[in-house]
């Protein structure tokens, strides 16, 4: 496993040997969050907590690390002492992989001693907004197509092999239910799966030879790329030849991928000349440049598809690059009194929220049906109460007032523990993250316009926002 302790900007290390001058036995308490969906969806799936947990496993600084620094000058001795003797000492707190997040609240907690805590912000974030964009891109996909499987095929074209192995990872937390990676489908047990390039049919003589030759080779493993020449005049009939010499050897054709063209009239041609032939049970797999929007023109349009290749737009979010989660200062804490801190900016929409805080998932009673999640101070106990008076956390909010009665509520937020333990399987967690998504209003849920779910703030929370941005503005 690699160390990836130096993966963080400078000015983390600039804080942090300050802090440990200025603010000796100082605790503090960070967020990670963010405010914009990307795609201007609803929620984000939450990605990347088990390579967050990896990463703080092997937080240490290697002698060579110690070398650079003191070549880089820019430190005391103390504190590159502090360094050599680096124990993580933080806690954290976060939601599981695969839960949906909504904009504002916190999907993961650090707290510890301040000059550490610093020290995490840029990996924790490069982690989280890289594996959590990506799940949420594959959910989009997942969505549009209509829960048909998605194969993971981006490897070529993602940016680097890091984003190609994680952001497989991320895919099939969001729904992905194969890849053609094969680095990542043994790191992380997820199927492996393929069909063919067009380099194999052009390299034989024929398009029939290079089905034949394929299906002698894989006769059970027989998904023909028909698009190399000619879909319709060459490479469905050929293929369909190919089937029925498989068939006749007691073998079960899988199917065809088409890779060009008009997909949707070709998928329908390519059907209809299947079943014609005998093999409505042979599969129809579409790739080039997929993403949500021709997913769901495809399906519209009746394409008959039953399986989805999606590489570049997924491994890569292309429609939307970057998710902007950030990592804001909560609270601090010394001789055991602590002081909720806020970050008022010029802008209304990036007033953070304070103190150290719990974030429910709000129920009907008795029911799955959540309809609003709440963030609450942690020394709050949160009820299934009768009127709850709650505030909008969206500071743009112009109904900014609630009363919220007879819910459950569920804590999402849970302790992480850095010991080394068991494993989730992704797969797992794409269950568990379809479970969760179950229990959203379907509103939130789709492609375009999707309905807002209301996040909310407890009044006490509510009032100590308040309180602090005007002693802020007050005192500016
Ligand atoms: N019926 C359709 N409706 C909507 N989008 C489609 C349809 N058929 C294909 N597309 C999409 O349109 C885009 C362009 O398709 P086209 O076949 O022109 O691709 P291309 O890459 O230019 O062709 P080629 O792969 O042969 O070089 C692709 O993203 C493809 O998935
Ligand atoms: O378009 P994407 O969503 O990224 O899906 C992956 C693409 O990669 C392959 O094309 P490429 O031209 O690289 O190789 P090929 O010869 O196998 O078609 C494949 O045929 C898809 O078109
Ligand atoms: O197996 C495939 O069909 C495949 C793999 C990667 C990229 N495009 C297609």
């Amino acid at each position: 496993m690699r160390n990836l302790s130096l993966l963080t900007d400078l000015y983390e290390f600039s804080m942090a040997n300050g802090f440990q001058h200025d603010l000796p036995d100082t605790q503090a308490t960070f967020d990670v969050f963010y405010r914009r969906v990307p795609d201007a969806g609803s929620f984000v799936i939450a990605a990347g907590l088990q390579q967050v947990v990896e990463a703080l496993q092997q937080f240490h600084f290697s002698s060579e690390d110690l070398a650079y620094f003191k070549q880089l000058g820019l430190w005391d001795a103390d504190f590159l002492a502090y360094l050599a003797d680096f124990q993580l000492d933080c806690q954290i707190q976060a939601v599981a992989e695969g839960t949906p997040v909504f904009p504002r609240e916190p999907l993961l907690t650090v707290t510890g001693p301040i000059a550490q805590t610093q020290l995490l912000e840029t990996l924790i974030l490069n982690i989280l907004n890289h594996q959590s964009l990506i799940a949420t891109k594959a959910r989009r996909l997942t969505f549009a197509a209509e829960e048909r499987p998605i194969m993971e095929f981006g490897a070529r074209r993602a940016q680097g092999p890091d984003s190609a192995i994680y952001g497989t990872r991320a895919a099939v937390i969001g729904g992905a239910k194969s890849t053609s990676n094969v680095l990542a489908a043994k790191a992380f047990n997820i199927p492996a799966a393929g069909t063919m390039a067009h380099s194999w049919i052009e390299a034989f003589p024929d398009e029939l030879t290079a089905f034949r030759k394929w299906a002698e080779r894989y006769p059970d493993n027989s998904a023909l790329l028909v698009d190399t020449y000619d879909v319709l005049n060459s490479g469905i009939p050929n293929a369909i030849t190919v089937f029925q010499e498989l068939r006749d050897r007691g073998h079960q054709p899988v199917g065809i991928r088409i890779d060009s063209g008009d997909v949707a009239i070709l998928a329908q041609q390519a059907r209809k000349m299947l079943n014609a032939a005998g093999f409505p049970e042979a599969k129809i797999t579409i790739s080039n440049a997929l993403d949500e929007t021709i997913i769901t023109s495809l399906l519209q349009q009746g394409a008959p598809i039953d399986n989805f290749g999606i590489g570049e737009k997924l491994i890569t979010s292309a429609s939307a690059p970057v998710l902007s989660g950030v990592y804001k200062l909560a609270a601090i804490e010394r001789d055991g009194r602590v002081e909720p801190k806020i970050k008022v900016s010029a802008s209304r929409e990036k007033l953070t929220i304070p103190g150290k805080k719990q974030v429910y998932r709000l129920y009907n009673v008795g029911t799955k049906q959540a309809f609003a999640d709440l963030i609450a101070l942690t020394n709050e106990t949160i009820v299934g109460a009768t009127n709850l008076a709650v505030f909008n956390s969206n500071p743009l909010s112009v109904d900014h007032h609630h009363v919220l009665t007879n819910f459950d509520a569920r804590p999402l937020l849970v302790p992480v523990t850095l010991e080394p333990a068991t494993q989730l399987s992704v797969q797992v967690i794409q269950s568990t993250s379809q479970d969760q998504l179950a229990e959203l209003p379907r509103a939130t849920q789709r492609l375009v316009n999707p309905d807002v779910y209301p996040v909310y703030m407890t009044a006490a929370l509510g009032q100590l926002q308040t309180e602090l941005l005007h002693q802020a503005t007050v005192s500016e």
